[in-house]
């Protein structure tokens, strides 16, 4: 572990930028999906349902829809009121199974309390599963054989290999256990070869825990949760929790942070992501891999 603290010369962190890991992603896309349209006489689609109008999903949404578009994967919003009952949103999933333009389809969440999410996403074809939230997928990944991966542990994977850190062996903690982040993470590290670890809410020790980790994982949506003395120096932190804080003087709208106290972690840490500008923009990036991928499995190519 001396090695890796001696790379961090300056004590200060190697802040990963996830907006051009993103953006380079993009890149290798274009030309992928361009291929897709040449050999198959139309453009890799993606379905979006969006059930009622929270604007924070609905920026997010129209950000995919844009993103789509400029590396030429065709994107279709399905936008529903808020009180859509459960069969029509089944009777929606069932359809855009059957479409021949849509390759990917993904629900937005959370959807409202009175739809049963589970029975929703249960719906969705496995091979259309871009969100990779359907235990078909959950269960090749389970086992070693990701198809369709969830996009943000996808994510955050694809920016540990760019920072060409050796992964094979090193400890990995994970903190949190959704569905959409924590288990699908831990799985991706164990098939990197990392010795995983999962915390949760209920973990004893927290701090020290983390003290052990050469790659820290924090998805919890707590602000602030990780203080710079609970890393390990030279480990390579990366912060899923995107957080509004309350509106102040100098940001009316909320400043967003991480799970981690960035300056404070930056101090200590290898390599971090900030928030906003890490691992955000390449969930939607991995999306958008996550739709051309299953356009060609379902085209066999
Ligand atoms: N079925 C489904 N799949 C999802 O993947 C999904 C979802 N539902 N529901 C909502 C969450 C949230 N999510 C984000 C993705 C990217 C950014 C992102 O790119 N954020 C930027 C900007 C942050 C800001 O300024 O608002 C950043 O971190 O730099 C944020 C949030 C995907 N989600």
């Amino acid at each position: 572990m001396k090695s890796a603290v001696a790379l961090n010369t300056e004590n200060e962190a190697r802040i990963i930028d996830g907006r051009s890991a993103a953006a380079a992603l993009c890149e290798d896309l274009k030309p992928r999906v361009a291929g897709f349209r040449a050999r198959h006489g139309h453009a890799p689609g993606l379905a979006v349902i969006l059930v009622g109008s929270d604007p924070a999903s609905a920026i997010y949404v129209r950000r995919k829809g844009e993103q789509c578009r400029a590396i030429g994967i065709a994107s279709t919003q399905h936008t529903l009121p808020a009180e859509t009952s459960e069969q029509d949103v089944l009777d929606l999933v069932a359809r855009l199974n059957d479409s021949a333009e849509v390759h990917g389809i993904l629900v937005q969440l959370p959807l409202p309390p009175h739809i049963d999410t589970r029975r929703v996403l249960a719906a969705v074809s496995p091979a259309k599963d871009v969100d990779g939230f359907h235990v078909t997928n959950a269960g090749w990944l389970a086992i070693g054989k990701p198809t369709l991966a969830p996009c943000t542990p996808w994510g955050c994977i694809r920016l540990l290999r760019a920072l060409g850190v050796p992964l094979r062996g090193k400890r990995a903690l994970v903190v949190g256990r959704s569905v959409i982040v924590g288990r699908p993470m831990a799985q991706l590290l164990l098939i990197e070869d990392c010795t995983v670890t999962i915390a949760h809410r209920h973990s004893e020790n927290l701090a020290d825990l983390c003290r052990e980790a050469d790659i820290l994982v924090v998805a919890v949506g707590i602000p602030g949760l990780i203080r710079g003395d609970w890393i390990k120096p030279g480990a390579v932190v990366i912060d899923v929790g995107i957080n509004r804080l309350p509106p102040d003087d100098a940001t009316p709208k909320g400043r967003i942070v991480g799970d981690v106290v960035f300056d404070e972690a930056s101090a200590v840490a290898r390599a971090i992501t900030p928030v906003p500008g890490g691992v955000g923009p390449m969930t939607i990036a991995c999306l958008l891999e996550n739709t051309l991928r299953a356009a060609e499995m379902i085209a066999g190519d």
